[in-house]
């Protein structure tokens, strides 16, 4: 289907961001008039901008606080929309917005507001564009998109139709499945936006907090398949309103939109009659089953002998050093990690591949949904596995069968690396993302691997609200943890410090393991008594288990589904490891435990700053 992305969604002058939409690859925009109001090109220069970007003007927007008013007033809301309506034609355009009175509405009377606004499309007809009539979910009489149709319907004019926006009708609960029963031929025009669950007032809510499909807590998709049964082919359009947008790269964000929309398109096909597809020409991408496996994880590391000797302490094994370069092989039973010494750059988690039937497919979907390629020189007698970058920076890579000998190159078996009974398994990924990137790492991860997510969380660290997004495999087989880093992360000095990443790794028996750990050298980031004394009075726990669990520096929850107990190690240059031991069938991540570990971590550098350690 077409795409269009509101201007207000972006950041910049109305010219930088008419750039910033062609660039990303939409069709089209929505002009927000603010955006025109303040530019300093005229309508006509705007139209041969759009002209030269090769973008439609798809909608004028937005007209408001028209209908629903006593005549006089009504008189002068006509004149008003004539001006926008000469001003349309100076832009070439011919649909404009007019969303429900949430205003200057005093006559609640839809006899009435049929009238006006079969009378305004009287007019919109003599300049010969259209009216998209959009009930806002906090409109003064008209809030449903159901009570829109019914007027448009009852003006009855060619110039009139509805604009269904997905916020108006997901934020207020009602239910698209009607939207069916509307002529497609009625539907002007549609904006999509997602919004996360906050709990708060619509109109703050919708101005500040939309964000693209896929990024909220939406049935986004359910909608999507919805409209897809109208029969709307018209533009799919972004309209979100949001803050961070507004600050951040328009040429990122336009990006993060098209993917979004993309994305949309390719879950309802799997939801409607291929003939309904087919009817809007639904935009595809190449299938893959849900991805539920990490084939392996690369660490790049400037520090690498700290690093293989902390992946020792766990209890990895050196596998292997790749015949021709620097990288080497960990092992830990069925968990395959690779560690690329670099000459600078701290720790961190540098790629992740995942396993697939189809690694060439798997590709071609990551391209669909705009991530660029990585390109890495590898010799005739080495495996290429096809990669992408996520949009915060991490590699994603794609291991099919035929890939899977990979670990030959560094001497070992394939076969024998991979043992079913393993004692140590990748419980999940936890990896920073800078501000801007946040949403857009998210909504590619989910799109690209068909995870699902969990509901989002805020942990207080000393330095600012961490926002934490869990996204997990259908089956549970990969569990990855997006954590926006607040904007400024600095220590007390201000010094920028490096929020860190990690990988839990999941054990049975972690009493055991810790104690095997730490004697073969592991650093576990000591918890605080204080936390310890918290966790006796909440569970009812016995003073020699917490006496002992303090000492291994053991983290602890407990709900309905069963326990959990885990440990931090210390932090290398933007890395440390977790291990984890889920008892029955506990499925969190601790809740509360992640806000005293960034606690104790800061607690921790500072010290060791300190001292110079
Ligand atoms: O918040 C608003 O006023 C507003 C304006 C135009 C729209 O299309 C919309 O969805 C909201
Ligand atoms: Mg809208």
């Amino acid at each position: 289907m077409k795409t269009s992305i509101a201007t207000v969604c972006l950041s910049g002058t109305l010219e930088e961001k008419m750039q910033a939409c062609a660039t990303a690859g939409f069709d089209g925009i929505e002009v927000f008039e603010a955006d025109l109001v303040v530019s300093p090109s005229s309508p006509a220069e705007i139209k041969a901008l759009a002209d030269r970007l090769g973008l439609t003007l798809d909608l004028y927007q937005p007209f408001r606080d028209f209908e629903g008013v006593e005549e006089a007033q009504f008189q002068d809301n006509l004149r008003r929309l004539e001006a926008k309506f000469q001003l349309m034609q100076e832009l070439g355009m011919d649909l404009v917005l007019v969303p429900s009175n949430a205003g200057t509405a005093t006559v609640n009377d839809d006899a009435v507001v049929a009238d006006q606004l079969r009378r305004a499309a009287e007019l919109a007809q003599r300049y010969d564009v259209r009216i998209a009539y959009e009930a806002l979910a906090w409109g003064r009489f008209v809030n449903t998109y159901w009570h829109s149709w019914e007027l448009v319907e009852a003006a009855d004019h060619p110039n009139l139709g509805v604009c269904l926006d997905s916020f108006h009708i997901l934020s207020r609960d009602d239910d698209p499945a009607r939207i069916t029963d509307i002529p497609a031929d009625k539907i002007f025009f549609v904006q999509l936006a997602d919004a996360p669950d906050l709990g708060m007032d619509l109109l703050p809510w919708s101005r500040h907090h939309r964000v693209f499909p896929g990024e909220g807590s939406f049935d986004m998709v359910g909608f999507m398949a919805k409209l897809t049964e109208t029969g709307y082919d018209g533009p799919l359009s972004l309209e979100i309103f949001n803050d961070v947008f507004r600050e951040t790269d328009p040429v990122l964000t336009a990006a993060d939109g098209l993917r979004s929309l993309r994305w949309i398109q390719q879950g309802a096909r799997g939801r409607v009659t291929e003939a309904a597809a087919a009817r809007v020409e639904l935009a595809t991408m190449p299938k893959i089953d849900p991805v539920e496996t990490i084939d392996h994880v690369e660490i790049s590391t400037d520090s690498p002998d700290e690093c293989g000797a902390l992946l020792g302490a766990l209890g990895f094994r050196f596998a292997g050093q790749h015949r021709r370069k620097a990288p080497q092989l960990f092992v830990a039973d069925g968990v395959k990690v690779v560690l690329s010494p670099t000459q600078s750059g701290g720790t961190s988690i540098a790629s992740v591949a995942v396993q697939v039937a189809d690694s060439a497919k798997a590709f071609a979907r990551a391209r669909a949904l705009g991530a660029p390629l990585v390109s890495r020189p590898v010799t005739a007698d080495e495996v290429r596995l096809p990669g992408v970058f996520s949009p915060g920076g991490t590699q994603l890579f794609f291991v099919d069968e035929q890939a899977a000998s990979w670990p030959t190159e560094f001497g070992s078996d394939p076969d024998k690396l991979a043992q079913h009974s393993a004692t140590m398994r990748l419980d999940h990924l936890n990896v920073p993302e800078a501000w801007d990137h946040f949403g857009a790492s998210v909504l590619f991860t989910l799109a690209m691997l068909r995870m699902e997510p969990l509901e989002a969380q805020n942990v207080a660290s000393p330095r600012g609200l961490v926002h934490s997004q869990v996204l997990e495999s259908p089956q549970g087989g990969i569990r990855w943890n997006f954590n926006r880093v607040p904007r400024t992360y600095t220590d007390r000095a201000g010094q920028p410090v490096r929020y860190p990443g990690h990988i839990a790794l999941a054990v049975d028996d972690l009493e055991q393991r810790a104690r095997e750990a730490t004697s073969a050298g592991l650093t576990v980031l000591p918890i605080p008594s204080n936390y310890y004394a918290d966790l006796k009075a909440r569970f009812g726990l016995d003073d020699a288990t917490v006496t002992r669990w303090q000492e291994l520096g053991i983290l602890y929850d407990r709900n309905a589904d069963g326990e959990f107990l885990h440990l931090y190690s210390e932090t290398i240059g933007g890395l440390f490891f977790e291990l984890v031991q889920r008892v029955g069938a506990y499925n969190d991540y601790g809740p509360g435990n992640a806000a005293v570990r960034l606690a104790a971590q800061q607690q921790h550098e500072q010290l060791t700053r300190a001292f110079g350690g």
